[in-house]
This record gives C-alpha cells, sequence and structure tokens, in this order.
C-alpha cells in the first residue's frame, strides 16, 4: 500500500499508510499524520488521493513544504518523493517491499492490503467524479504496488486482437512506448488458455525462453491473468519485473485474479453503459431522420406532404387539410405555423365542430357587451386572437351554412365584425382550415358553400390514413413506446418493443381512429403489460378482422352481463363500427345513426380515455 517513511524524534523509522481519501498532517493532534518539529504547522499540508495520483497541497499559504530543493504549495507525488516539512523528511513510497511467501506475517498482510485497497477501489468506483481512465490507472497502481512488479498494464482484447488500455510504472505515471514493454508470446498464451499464469524466470521458461519478446525485453518475471465476465474474455491484467526473478508467489496470483475479476465487471458495465448511450444517440438519430417537426413519417406519401408543407409554409396562401380523424391534421397546422414568418404569433385553434351552433359566431369574431344575453363584457373572438399569426378551423365541415357566409366576408375583406357591432375591425391572419370530410361532395350536396370552399381550399394537404402508411405504423408505434415509457414506469425494451404477434396486429389492424388510436392502444399497453416486449394482446390487437365479433363475444361467449351493461358494449361496438365504415367521419356517422354529432365526439372522447380500440 502506498505509504509516507520518516523517522520519529526517538530516532526509529515510522511507516504511515496511505489509506484515506485525504489525510492531515500537522502537529496537532487531530492530524492523521502527527509530526513533531519547530516549524511544522498545527495543520501544515494534506495529501489527496483521486484515482491514479495522490497530490499534497498546503493547508495555508503560510506553510510550504520541499521537494527535491524545491519551496512547493502543491506537488504531485511519485514513488521515491522525500518531503521536507519543517525539518522532518518524509519518504513518499507507491508501493510495499514485496512480501516473502516464506513470511507468513508479510503474506497475511499483502492480503490483508490487497483487501483494504479492494474496498478502496469500490469506493472510488462508486464516486461518480472519477474518470473511467483514472479508475483503471488506480487498479494497476494498486497491482503495481501489492506485487513489487516494475511495471503493470490492462489490456483489453477482441477476439485476437487486443489493445493496451493502460500502462502504469511503479511511479504510479504512464509509461513510454507500453507496445515495447509487453511479451506478445505471454499475452496469446494467457488469450488462449484463459488461465492465469505465473512466469518465474521467462528467460529461461522452456515455453517463452525462444520468443523474440521474452529475449528483447529480458523478461525475468511476469503474473498475467484474464478479465473475464460473463463467461467472456474481455482482456487481461499484465505485470513485470525485469530485474527479479521468482519475484510473484501463487498468493499474489490469486490476488490478481480477484483484481481481474474487479476490472472486469467495472469495464463491462461501462461498456454495457457506453452501448446504451450509443443505441440511444443512435436511435434518437433514426428518429430524427423520420421526423418533419413532430411529426413522424417516412413512408412516400408523407415525404410527398411535408415537402408540400415546406413549400407553402413561407406564404399567406390559405391550406385545406384533409384526412380522416387522427390522421395528424392538426399537427400539420402546426408545422405550416412554425415554419411561417408568423412563427413568433400565435397559433389559435378553434374545433368548428365542437361549438355550441349559437356560440360560434361569437367565439371565432367576438361580441360586445349587451350584444345577447349573458354578453356581460366586450370579448375579442379567436380571429384577433391570432393576429399576426395562424387560425387553425378544424372540422370546418360542421360550420353552420349561415356562418359560412361570414367566414367568407372575412377572408374575403381581412375585417371582422364582433356580434353586435356595427364598427368591423382589420385582421392580420393566416387561415388553416381541416376536415374529415369530403367537402367536395359536401359542396355538391349543397351543404357546404362551392366560393368558401375554394377560397379555403387554395392548397390541399391530404394525409393518408394510418392503414396506408406501410411500416410508418411500426415507426410512429416504436415512438410512442419511447416518448411514453419512462412516464408510465413501464419496463419495456424500447430495443424491441413488440413481439411478432405485436407486430402483426399493428401492421394489419385496420385503425379507423388514426395515429390518436394508435397511441391510445400504446398507452393502456404500457401500464398494463409486464413486458419486456408488448404482444398482441397487451395492445388489444388479437381479434386481427375489425368487426367481425361484438365486445360482448370478445370477452367472453358464455359471460351473462346485466343488461345495461352488455347494451352498453353493444351500442359503442356499433358506433365503433359505423365509424370504421365511414372512415372515421363523424358527420357521416351521426346521420347515418341518426343522432347528434356532438353524441358521437362525447363517444370518442370516452374511447380515447378508455384506450379502447374502435372496432
Ligand atoms: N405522424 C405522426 N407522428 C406522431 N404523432 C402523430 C402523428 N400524427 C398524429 N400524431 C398524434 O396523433 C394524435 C392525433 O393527431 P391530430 O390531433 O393532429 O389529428 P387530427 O387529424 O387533427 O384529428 P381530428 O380529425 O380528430 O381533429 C395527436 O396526439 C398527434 O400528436
Amino acid at each position: 500500500m502506498p505509504h509516507l517513511q520518516y523517522t520519529g524524534p526517538d530516532g526509529v523509522t515510522q511507516r504511515f499508510q496511505l489509506r484515506h481519501r485525504i489525510t492531515q498532517i500537522g502537529s496537532s493532534r487531530d492530524c492523521h499524520l502527527v509530526l513533531q518539529g519547530p516549524d511544522i504547522a498545527a495543520s501544515h499540508c494534506t495529501i489527496e488521493h483521486t484515482a491514479g495520483s495522490f497530490k499534497v497541497e498546503s493547508s495555508s499559504r503560510s506553510t510550504v513544504f520541499f521537494v527535491a530543493g524545491k519551496k512547493l504549495r502543491e506537488h504531485v507525488l511519485r514513488h521515491g518523493d522525500v518531503l521536507l516539512l519543517g525539518n522532518v523528511e518524509v519518504t513518499f513510497s507507491a508501493v510495499d517491499p514485496p512480501a516473502s511467501a516464506a513470511d507468513p506475517e508479510s503474506a497475511a498482510r499483502l492480503q490483508i492490503d490487497a483487501m483494504r485497497n479492494l474496498q478502496r477501489f469500490s469506493e472510488l468506483l462508486a464516486r461518480a467524479e472519477s474518470s473511467f481512465d483514472g479508475l483503471l490507472s488506480e487498479l494497476i497502481d494498486q497491482v503495481v504496488a501489492l506485487t513489487g512488479a516494475s511495471k503493470g498494464f490492462l489490456v483489453l482484447t477482441e477476439g485476437e486482437r487486443y489493445a493496451i488500455r493502460v500502462a502504469r510504472g511503479l511511479d504510479r505515471q504512464p509509461v513510454d512506448d507500453p507496445e515495447q514493454l509487453l511479451s506478445d508470446k505471454i499475452i496469446r498464451e494467457v488469450i488462449t488458455s484463459r488461465e492465469p499464469q505465473i512466469i518465474s524466470d521467462a528467460l529461461n521458461d522452456g515455453r517463452f525462453q525462444n520468443s523474440m519478446s521474452v529475449i528483447n525485453l529480458k523478461l525475468c518475471s511476469v503474473m498475467c491473468a484474464p478479465m473475464i465476465v460473463r463467461g467472456e474474455l474481455i482482456g487481461l491484467i499484465y505485470v513485470g519485473n525485469n530485474s527479479v526473478v521468482n519475484l510473484f508467489k501463487p498468493s499474489q496470483l490469486e490476488m490478481l485474479r480477484v483484481y481481474a475479476t474487479q476490472a472486469a465487471l467495472s469495464i463491462k458495465n461501462a461498456q454495457t453503459l457506453g452501448e446504451l448511450r450509443n443505441e440511444s444517440a443512435g436511435l434518437q438519430k433514426r428518429l430524427d431522420q423520420v421526423k418533419f417537426g413532430q411529426i413522424i413519417g417516412a413512408c412516400p406519401q408523407m415525404i410527398e406532404v411535408f415537402k408540400r408543407v415546406d413549400k407553402v409554409a413561407g406564404t399567406d396562401i390559405n391550406v385545406l387539410v384533409t384526412g380522416e380523424t387522427g390522421t395528424g391534421k392538426e399537427l400539420i397546422a402546426q408545422e405550416l405555423h412554425n415554419r411561417s414568418p408568423r412563427a413568433k404569433g400565435p397559433l389559435v385553434t378553434v374545433n368548428c365542430g365542437a361549438i355550441p351552433e349559437n356560440l360560434i359566431e361569437s367565439e371565432l369574431f367576438g361580441h360586445i357587451k349587451g350584444a345577447f344575453t349573458g354578453a356581460v363584457n366586450n370579448q375579442i373572438g379567436k380571429f384577433q386572437a391570432a393576429d399576426k399569426g395562424t387560425i387553425f378551423l378544424d372540422e370546418i365541415g360542421e360550420m353552420p351554412m349561415h356562418l359560412q357566409v361570414k367566414l367568407l366576408r372575412v377572408l374575403q375583406d381581412r375585417q371582422i365584425q364582433r356580434v353586435g357591432d356595427t364598427r368591423t375591425q382589420p385582421i392580420d391572419v393566416r387561415v388553416v382550415a381541416a376536415t374529415n370530410r369530403d367537402l367536395a361532395k359536401e359542396v355538391q350536396s349543397g351543404r357546404f358553400r362551392e366560393d368558401l370552399y375554394h377560397r379555403l381550399n387554395v392548397i390541399d394537404i391530404h394525409l393518408p390514413a394510418l392503414r396506408e402508411r406501410g411500416n410508418d405504423i411500426l415507426l410512429i408505434a416504436r415512438y410512442f413506446v419511447t416518448r411514453y415509457a419512462r412516464e408510465y414506469g413501464s419496463k419495456i425494451d424500447p430495443k424491441q418493443p413488440f413481439d411478432a404477434s405485436a407486430e402483426r396486429g399493428l401492421l394489419r389492424f385496420a385503425w379507423p381512429g388514426n395515429i390518436r388510436q394508435l397511441e391510445n392502444h400504446i398507452k393502456k399497453a404500457l401500464v398494463l403489460a409486464d413486458g419486456p416486449s408488448l404482444t398482441g394482446r397487451d395492445l388489444d390487437l388479437e381479434i386481427e378482422v375489425p368487426g367481425q365479433a361484438t365486445p360482448v363475444e370478445i370477452a367472453n361467449p358464455e359471460q351473462i352481463l346485466p343488461l345495461t351493461e352488455a347494451r352498453e358494449l353493444w351500442q359503442r361496438d356499433y358506433i365503433n363500427r359505423v365509424l370504421a365504415l365511414n372512415s372515421g367521419n363523424r358527420t357521416k356517422t351521426a346521420r347515418d345513426l341518426g343522432v347528434d354529432p356532438r353524441t358521437i365526439f362525447r363517444h370518442l372522447e370516452k374511447e380515447g380515455d378508455k384506450g379502447a380500440p374502435p372496432r
């Protein structure tokens, strides 16, 4: 163990082992090493042990020490350095004199020191501030110090090849030209046999005496132990001495083996961590490549959509975004806004289908106090709130006829008139509208004004249904797993989030609720699944052909439910099936079922909460 040696006032030589992370030296009884002398301050200096080095530092400006005649306040100790503190000479030694195996007392001391050193190494390992290379250097320094070797090496292997990661000398410093100091023959022997080796007198050992590396290096004693973790050889620790034969003993080889195991575990953990980091950086990079803002997509249709968004984003042209429910129309509106010169202005969303008909006008254009019962204050509308920005009119197909006229006027004149007001006010907004209806058909059937349709539909961006996006389904599903796994405390392996049944289900399911529905399935599965990968069952995708069985049958054909519950289940299923037949079009579904569109909204909201699939 590294220690200080000095002569006490009684003339007896003393050894003080540097066991602490910080050793305090001075004349005070509170110091770890108490030295007496006229010029020694109560707290004179400290020696700090960090991975790979011992640094001595004055405790205050007025206390100094000398090394090789130089007055110093701080200094990194090397083996053999003599510190002059006051008039006391203290010699730093990185190593103990080699223990004699014949001497049971020194052999026992060696074991105890080895254990202490390993404990110190584990403490260093646990401290996050130590660099990994510093830790490995510390480990080799300890091995060198404990064995009496003159050099120590940590070598990492990869199949037949190997590379020196750490090479240290007795003075706890890196050695120059380490490749010239190792015997290739001995290393190969350990790689092949995977057994630790002691070579007591290499030049006279029949196995190695003809090896050029052994001859050139004039090797005497060498000891080498493989680093094996979970059956895999990842490297070896090699120590050598060129001047003493028969230096290493079996007890030291045993100790080297323990160090090699410890080093192997630390390196493997660090490698695994590094790999995980690289992997998640790789995944992130791959994800970034298929991401357009917040939108994941790599299929040809989506690439076309992204190109189109890029082309029109910089203009003030009105855009109509079409596509089934949950296909990402709102995300497209966000991208159009974020990529436009209006990005610093507001993006205001209005869901025309969710506002009661009698309130839509005031919601859009505002009202003045007293305009109608309940109008107790002047109120600006969404158009004014979106001034200098973008207004996103979602579900534009739900806009009542009489308001379509007003909206057309606003788009033409760029002026709004609040409800109850006689004056108009200018507004500067870009309009993006969206619908999951076929507006051209609505025009034909007289439910949507043709002039407004043309005004809104200067550029059309159509989003394909999820089932038409091929492998994008898996990409988006993986993205949701990464996005929600941590939030939901899920243990799903992000490298392999789905098993084969899940992938099959994801690709075959019709997804009438598109990406929103997929998102809900993933969230639910993350909460309920036990992992490590999500299965088709976890995702509720075992029924591959939607609409073939009722939920009552699916749950359990023999199960008898209370009538209200069975009716509710059947109704839910039926609405979902009609929605699927209508490609998610809520208004058409409401019409077909003879209910108010808001009933369908409420139904879909409930489905979203449950994360259950509309089948
Ligand atoms: N390509 C995509 N990548 C990642 N997430 C997406 C993608 N498309 C949609 N989403 C997510 O799916 C959900 C539904 O998207 P969005 O609200 O934009 O759809 P929508 O077409 O506007 O729906 P609706 O017609 O019901 O208003 C949102 O949570 C959105 O973030």
